[in-house]
């Protein structure tokens, strides 16, 4: 079976797991989508995962409980690491809200691989927000264990970056990503 280096000098590039975590709303999957473009746009192959296309389809049978989050991270963990494997610089947004389930996810991906980015936005601003009215739903009651509300968020002890987006645009966050991850997925 070919290698990891072998598909890495196909496509010129060398594969990472970028990891955001951060609460709902906070700007995960925003970024990761201008990322995503910026990146393409120098002749970067990547995969995006996030809920829409995760929790929608393979994790379709899951919830939210504490068992339900780590099982959700587990899997996908084991699809970015195939992704990885692949050569493909793969990125994902999901809360990941505990210092547990993202060292397992670092440990699936392999520690080496994994970038991990706290998206610190403040839960008032990402209340504020409520994209999808999630947070009004929790504060009455009628979500349970809603992350920030009535489910905890550990942030991370040592992120390779933090961003709050209710301090830096769009296009200043993807410029500290991009300043972080070119130099080491760029081939020479
Ligand atoms: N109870 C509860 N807690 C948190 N989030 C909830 C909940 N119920 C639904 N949602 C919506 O699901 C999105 C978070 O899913 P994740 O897969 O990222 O969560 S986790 O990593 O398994 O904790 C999150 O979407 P994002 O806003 O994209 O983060 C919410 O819209
Ligand atoms: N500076 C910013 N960076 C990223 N998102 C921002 C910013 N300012 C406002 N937003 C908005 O905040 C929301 C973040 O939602 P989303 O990316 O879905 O978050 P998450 O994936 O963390 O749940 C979007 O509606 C986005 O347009």
């Amino acid at each position: 079976m070919l290698s990891r280096q072998d598909k890495e000098e196909l496509l010129k590039q060398h594969s990472v797991m970028i990891w955001f975590t951060g609460l709902s709303g906070s700007g995960k999957s925003t970024i990761a989508i201008a990322l995503e473009r910026e990146l393409h746009k120098r002749g970067l192959l990547c995969r995006i995962l996030d809920g829409d296309n995760i929790r929608s389809g393979i994790n379709n049978n899951l919830g939210f409980t504490e068992a339900d989050r780590i099982e959700n991270i587990r899997r996908i963990a084991e699809v970015s690491k195939l992704f990885v494997d692949t050569g493909i610089i793969t990125i994902a947004a999901f809360i990941s809200p505990s210092n547990d389930i993202r060292e397992m996810a670092a440990n699936i991906i392999g520690k080496d691989d994994f970038l991990e980015v706290y998206v610190s936005t403040p839960i008032e601003e990402c209340e504020r927000r409520d994209v999808k009215g999630l947070y009004a739903k929790a504060r009455r009651g009628e979500i349970k264990n809603f992350t920030g509300i009535s489910a905890p968020f550990e942030a991370p002890a040592h992120p390779a970056l933090t961003l709050d987006t209710s301090a830096l645009s769009l296009e200043e966050s993807v410029n500290k990503l991009l300043e972080l991850i070119l130099p080491r997925i760029q081939k020479k």
